[in-house]
């Protein structure tokens, strides 16, 4: 099984560095695992880490047809709606590279009246891309990128939900999210615990405050920082390099 190396945390004064940085590490990642298994699982996120991947744009090395991607999380609208996660990641990168469509796996939203027959539905996607080929109790990826709100979630995992606590589905659902809309599916624990490797993607003076105290108060449990998944490393763990003034970071599981 993964064991996680300690997390490492950069920071940039410019938020081209940060772009230019993670375009780095992912191809680095995408590198390692086509010359391993010959393909690359990646679950992004939305919010604002989608402007964050432009860097891939045009860059040399990114095999996109050896990528299949799935989402962290999605909101559960349209996926041509300005709300959808895969709407900003397919705006701000997938609609300008060369990744074959049927690579990239979006919620079915024609079930969209019974939110938990289409999170069975995208677990089903993921069982489709994951069970036979890694015959695994939870899928491994081998990158999941996160970001994290104002208010601490990732994911759709937000603070203090009972989500936190779900240790068996790969995929839940979620009606009452506090950030709007209030219909979510997302990646769980289980599955953000034993990826091959993690990176949380956080820009912006709005999270400072959140960071710190993520990064400085674990106690406290918000989400990013959770690490008491029964069974897996966690990659969430706590930092113990300086919290830095952020003006954006990226925080990921290092290199071994
Ligand atoms: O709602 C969501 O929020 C988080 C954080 O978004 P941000 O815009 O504050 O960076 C995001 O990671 C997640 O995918 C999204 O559904």
């Amino acid at each position: 099984m993964h064991t996680p190396s300690a997390p490492i945390l950069y920071s940039f004064a410019d938020p081209n560095n940060l772009v230019d940085s993670l375009a780095r590490f992912i191809i680095k990642a995408q590198k390692e695992s086509i010359e391993k298994k010959g393909r690359f699982t990646i679950a992004i996120s939305g919010g604002s880490l989608a402007q964050q991947l432009n860097g891939l744009i045009g860059k040399p090395g990114v095999k996109w047809e050896k990528w299949q991607v799935f989402y962290a999380d999605e909101r559960v609208v349209p996926l041509d709606h300005e709300d959808s996660n895969h709407r900003l990641c397919n705006d701000e990168l997938l609609s300008k590279v060369p990744i074959p469509r049927q690579n990239i796996h979006t919620i079915d939203y024609s079930l969209a009246d019974d939110i938990e027959e289409l999170a069975d539905a995208y677990e089903k996607e993921l069982i489709r891309e994951f069970a036979q080929k890694d015959a695994a109790r939870f899928p491994v990826f081998d990158l999941i990128l996160l970001g994290v709100g104002p208010d601490g979630h990732t994911a759709s995992l937000f603070p203090g939900h009972e989500l936190l606590s779900e240790e068996d589905r790969w995929v839940a659902y979620i009606t009452d999210s506090p950030k709007p809309p209030p219909k979510r599916v997302t990646l769980t624990f289980p599955v953000i615990n034993h990826a091959a490797r993690v990176a949380f993607v956080v820009y912006g003076p709005s999270k400072v405050d959140i960071i710190k105290t993520v990064l400085d108060k674990p106690e406290q449990g918000l989400p990013p920082s959770r690490s008491n998944t029964p069974g897996p490393p966690s990659s969430c763990r706590r930092l113990d390099g300086r919290f830095c003034r952020l003006c954006c970071a990226l925080w990921m599981d290092a290199w071994e």
